[in-house]
């Protein structure tokens, strides 16, 4: 791929605003949290930590962490009333749809009064929504109804025990604790900006995550792990994979999990996840999944030059860890809810509202015709082309 045309359609390259909590793409293809490189914190941090720092800019101590894992842990179980509503909503409809159900109805039971509340509302949605899912996911498509408390200390322990009902080896949830990493902020993309933009209005903190939420459940953005697997199982090997993907670039589709609208040879994420995919296929002992992915990883880069996002290797990753491909999107939404809150906390410090301009395209000016004389009106326009 050539240079972004930076400007115009999308926004891209454009300063919207500042932030302190995130840079991407700034030395290349580098991406920092409030100063730490996020392969730093995949290998020395927890998702709490990070949690922690996106809403106090610095790295909890010991002690910081462990009352706010206290904090989350009474805070996990969800209230009768919402219990009741994910009960309602149907095993076909999409866990996002159910995500975004979740939280506004959350914010209708405990809403957030004034922006004093915001870290404790922040909290709450963070504890509540592996319960949130999995509590839906369960009801729906197995008749479970699950308690929605565990005795995992972590996020990600608590996430694989309410969908497996068992502890998860301390390698999975490693990989989970990673990968909600990785997944926590990255500046201003669209469901972050829609958040800002939704908190710039003065508007409450679940209003701003519920439209965030719908803003990631897209296939261009959050949605392309899921649709990934969608892909990836298909392909039989990994030569089928490379022709069939040429068969999609013929056809003009889009691949999903590959390109990036800010970075421009790699994401560094996909490295990192990649190589907990290669090791949970080795756990695994069925590699066939991984070695698809590296086949349209090496297609895609050699014919497009177009390199693997987050997503890409995600979907490997959460297939060997035996999670539904349709709760793939969701998990990200348990992750990004931090930078999304820590986005909207910091707009909320400097706020003037977002409202930008737009170019006119349309018609000149011109007087609204009388209804009994329009059609006579139009065809005139017609004849005169
Ligand atoms: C966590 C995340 O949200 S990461 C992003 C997840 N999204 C995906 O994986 C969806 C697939 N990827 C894409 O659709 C795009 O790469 C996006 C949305 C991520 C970025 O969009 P843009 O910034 O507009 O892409 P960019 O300007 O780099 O596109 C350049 C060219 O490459 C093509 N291209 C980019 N990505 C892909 C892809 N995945 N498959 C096929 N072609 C692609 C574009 O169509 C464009 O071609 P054109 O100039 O002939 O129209
Ligand atoms: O920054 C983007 O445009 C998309 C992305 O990778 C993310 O939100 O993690």
């Amino acid at each position: 791929m050539g240079d972004k045309n930076i400007g115009g359609a999308g926004l891209r390259g454009q300063s919207a605003g500042e932030t302190k909590l995130c840079t991407v793409g700034q030395s290349g293809s580098g991406l920092t949290y409030c100063g730490y490189d996020v392969a730093d914190l995949a290998a020395n941090a927890t998702f709490e930590e990070v949690a922690y720092l996106l809403f106090n800019g610095e790295l909890p101590t010991q002690q910081q962490l462990d009352d706010y894992k206290q904090e989350l842990f009474a805070l996990r179980d969800l209230p009768d009333a919402l219990k009741a509503v994910l009960r309602l909503i149907p095993a076909d409809a999409h866990p996002m749809d159910v995500m975004r159900t979740g939280c506004s109805f959350l914010g209708n039971l405990e809403p957030e009064q004034d922006f004093s509340q915001q870290v404790r509302a922040t909290n709450r949605l963070l504890a509540a929504f592996p319960a949130i899912m999995c509590y839906w996911y369960k009801f729906s498509h197995e008749g479970v109804e699950i308690n929605c408390q565990t005795d995992q200390a972590s996020l990600g322990g608590h996430f694989l025990k309410l969908l497996n009902g068992k502890t998860a080896s301390e390698q999975h949830q490693r990989v989970m604790d990673v990968s909600l990493i990785l997944y926590a902020e990255h500046e201003f993309n669209a469901s972050t900006f829609a958040a800002r933009v939704c908190a710039s209005t003065l508007s409450d903190l679940f209003s701003c995550i519920t439209g965030a939420i719908g803003t990631l459940r897209g296939p261009l953005h959050g949605g392309a792990n899921e649709a990934a697997m969608d892909m990836i199982e298909k392909f039989s090997s990994p030569e089928d994979a490379k022709v069939k993907m040429a068969g999609m670039l013929e056809r003009k589709e889009k691949i999903m999990g590959f390109g990036h609208a800010v970075y421009r040879t790699s994401d560094p994420r996909n490295i990192i996840i990649k190589e907990w995919s290669e090791k949970l296929a080795q756990e695994n002992g069925d590699s066939s999944l991984y070695d698809i992915s590296v086949a349209c990883e090496e297609f895609m880069w050699d014919t497009k030059k177009l390199f693997c996002n987050a997503d890409f290797f995600h979907a490997s990753t959460y297939n060997y860890l035996g999670i539904p491909t349709k709760l793939f999107t969701p998990i990200f939404v348990c992750s990004r809810l931090t930078g999304w809150a820590a986005h909207v906390m910091e707009q909320r410090e400097n706020n003037r509202i977002i409202r930008p301009s737009a170019d006119y395209t349309g018609s000149e000016p011109r007087i609204v015709v009388p209804i009994e004389q329009r059609e006579q009106h139009f065809q005139q326009l017609a004849m005169q082309g």
